[in-house]
């Protein structure tokens, strides 16, 4: 018996669409695999291809409900995680338009944010960089201090849910989701929002609440899948000018 009080394992609510690709649409990365749809991103820009329309109908609305991107949203990565599996702490690439929609599906998940290094005034005991654009070696001891108030907070993502920042969270911090089946939530920002009472897919498939022991935490024991919705504001057309 788990001593975390809410376990989810709900795989519901996942649209078929982001297993119709044949496997080889998906990259695997040593923590997750992702879809990436939109096109290539670079540095100087994107190598368009248009979004399925399924995920052209999500992003519209996503565009047109939060009225945060300035045009159409048109890159999306697909990310899916198992249950112990998770993102390092990263900022997103200059390409993208400082705003990020993230939609959750399946399995809930904690996302932590920590201020960027530079951020830091105890020493920086950050590693070097590796896949992508991620940070190694990022940690919270509590005893760190940071610049101009910013601190470490975390974000529950629960199923359906959509989480949207920018400004100094997209710019200041890293955000990450640890690469473990346990995520405690105690004092995150949305702390409320987790011990709600659950929809009612959830408990029909086994998912259940269960008094906590040693403190607010989500068991993930299904896989959780998220939809990263971006704008690249560069876009080129042809690969080669002349
Ligand atoms: O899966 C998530 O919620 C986060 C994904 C993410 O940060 C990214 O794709 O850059
Ligand atoms: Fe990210």
């Amino acid at each position: 018996m788990s001593n975390c009080d809410l376990i989810c394992n709900a795989e519901y609510q996942v649209p078929v669409q982001v297993y119709n690709p044949p496997v080889s649409k998906w990259k695997s990365l040593k923590n997750r695999r992702l879809q990436n749809w939109g096109g290539i991103v670079h540095e100087k820009g994107l190598l368009p291809q248009e979004l399925p329309p399924w995920l052209k109908k999500v992003t519209e609305k996503v565009s047109e409900e939060s009225g945060l991107f300035p045009s159409t949203i048109n890159h999306v990565l697909i990310n899916e995680y198992l249950p112990d599996q998770g993102i390092m702490p990263h900022q997103d690439g200059p390409a993208y338009y400082p705003v990020v929609a993230i939609l959750s599906l399946g399995s809930a998940a904690v996302m932590d944010f920590v201020p960027h290094p530079s951020l830091r005034t105890s020493p920086d005991t950050s590693g070097g960089g590796c896949e992508d654009n991620e940070l190694n070696g990022v940690s919270d001891s509590g005893s760190d201090k940071w610049l101009n108030n910013h601190r470490p907070f975390s974000v529950v993502l629960m199923p359906r849910s959509l989480l949207i920042f920018k400004d100094d969270a997209y710019s200041s911090y890293l955000h990450g989701i640890r690469d473990s089946s346990i995520h405690q939530y105690d004092g995150a920002v949305n702390e409320c929002e987790a011990v709600g009472p659950q929809p009612p897919s959830v408990s029909e498939e086994g998912d259940e609440a269960v008094s906590s022991g040693n403190g607010k935490c989500i068991h993930r024991t299904g896989t959780r899948i998220s939809l990263t919705c971006r704008l690249v504001l560069k876009v080129h057309h042809k690969l080669f000018k002349f």
